[in-house]
């Protein structure tokens, strides 16, 4: 039987990085939890998945986990104040527990990913992003989830601003730009941990919880990175001219009845080919058990002389990318040679 060996690097030149995910209750969350983990591991990703449980996660899920070789890390819940308000989905109150990750100071960077995300394609380079922003990619308001806003109520949308004129004199400034919070590149720190915990005892909650608060929060150093790194579904339709489906690198099952793991096909949009295309591919993975953590470790070596070399391909088009997105105004690339 090969050694067990650690196919997981939390350093690279002297700084910790992973990426993190979020897991409450003990429903079927974990299922996706785990596609996450086995799809990052056919990426052939570098870093560790952290997992912030609840304390409700039940132990064989937490066994689950960490057959898959993820670092199960337990947090406590963040209570929003008492308040009124109505959460465009109930159980978006536990989502305010998400930002226990500022505490993660172990590490100097992290990328957040949703248990609902799948990662198909490497997104490792996204840690050299220059520190000192927050990178997501930005939202959509054209779902019904955003019937409570006046941006859905004149039919404005920032992913094609120019379509309805955003009528200033009447609603003031333009929303800033405002990105999805079930992927983002970030800093844990203790500062802004208990900037964040404190900020958020006087700010009321609203629809869409910690997501707009953590808008309302990094509105000045937030940076929009390329839909490829967070293809929320609801894009497909609303927004295909914005989309182009075979470069999504992440892909966001948030839309309703988009879980692959309970996936029926009945609610709406769910019979679009590319749904259904999309859906399979999150199953191909999670049944693939040679993605298994306990399966991979014979097969480690030669695959990972495959990502050293793949490695200095991938910086270049990471920059072209960023820079045609605005987001880096970066040197020129640096040479493939
Ligand atoms: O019962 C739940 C609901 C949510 N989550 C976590 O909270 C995240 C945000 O919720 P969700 O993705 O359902 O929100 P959406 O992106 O669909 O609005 C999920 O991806 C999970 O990581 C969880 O672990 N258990
Ligand atoms: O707690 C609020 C959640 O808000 C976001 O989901 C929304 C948002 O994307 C809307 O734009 C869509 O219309 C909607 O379907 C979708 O559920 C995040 O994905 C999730 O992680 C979490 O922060
Ligand atoms: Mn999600």
């Amino acid at each position: 039987m090969a050694p067990e060996i650690n196919t997981k690097f939390s350093y690279d030149g002297g700084k910790k990085r992973a990426y993190v995910t979020f897991l409450a209750g003990n429903g079927d969350y974990v299922k996706g939890v785990v596609g996450l983990a086995k799809g990052l591991r056919k990426a052939k990703s570098m870093y560790p998945l952290v997992v912030a449980c609840l304390p409700d996660v039940p132990m064989d899920h937490r066994r689950q986990l960490l057959e898959q070789d993820c670092i199960v890390k337990e947090i406590q819940p963040v209570c929003p104040p008492e308040n009124q308000t109505q959460f465009a989905m109930a159980y978006y109150v536990l989502n305010y527990s998400k930002l226990r990750i500022w505490k993660l100071v172990e590490y100097s960077k992290m990328i957040y990913l949703d248990g609902d995300i799948q990662v198909f394609e490497n997104i490792d380079h996204l840690f050299d992003l220059p520190d000192g922003n927050f990178y997501a990619v930005k939202d959509c308001f054209c779902e019904k989830t955003w019937s409570h806003t006046p941006q859905y109520k004149i039919g404005y949308c920032q992913q094609c601003p120019d379509k309805v004129t955003w009528p200033e004199p009447k609603l003031g400034p333009k929303p800033p730009l405002y990105f999805n919070a079930g992927m983002f590149v970030y800093e844990p720190s203790l500062a802004t941990y208990y900037s964040l915990l404190e900020t958020l005892k006087v700010v009321s909650p609203t629809p869409f919880a910690e997501q707009d608060f953590l808008n309302m929060y990094f509105k000045d150093i937030y940076k929009p990175i390329p839909p490829v790194y967070n293809l929320v579904l609801a894009m497909l339709w609303r927004h295909p001219e914005n989309i182009e489906l075979n470069k999504a690198k992440v892909v966001h099952y948030c839309a309703a009845g988009s879980k692959p793991w309970r996936f029926t096909g009945q609610e709406e949009n769910m019979q679009r080919e590319d749904i259904k295309m999309l859906v399979e591919k999150w199953r191909d993975i999670y049944n693939d058990e040679y993605l298994d953590y306990k399966n991979v470790n014979v097969r480690y070596g030669q695959e990972e002389e495959e990502v050293h070399s793949k490695q200095e391909t991938t910086l270049p088009q990471f920059y072209t990318d960023l820079s045609k997105a605005g987001v880096l105004h970066c040197p020129k690339a640096p040479s493939a040679a």
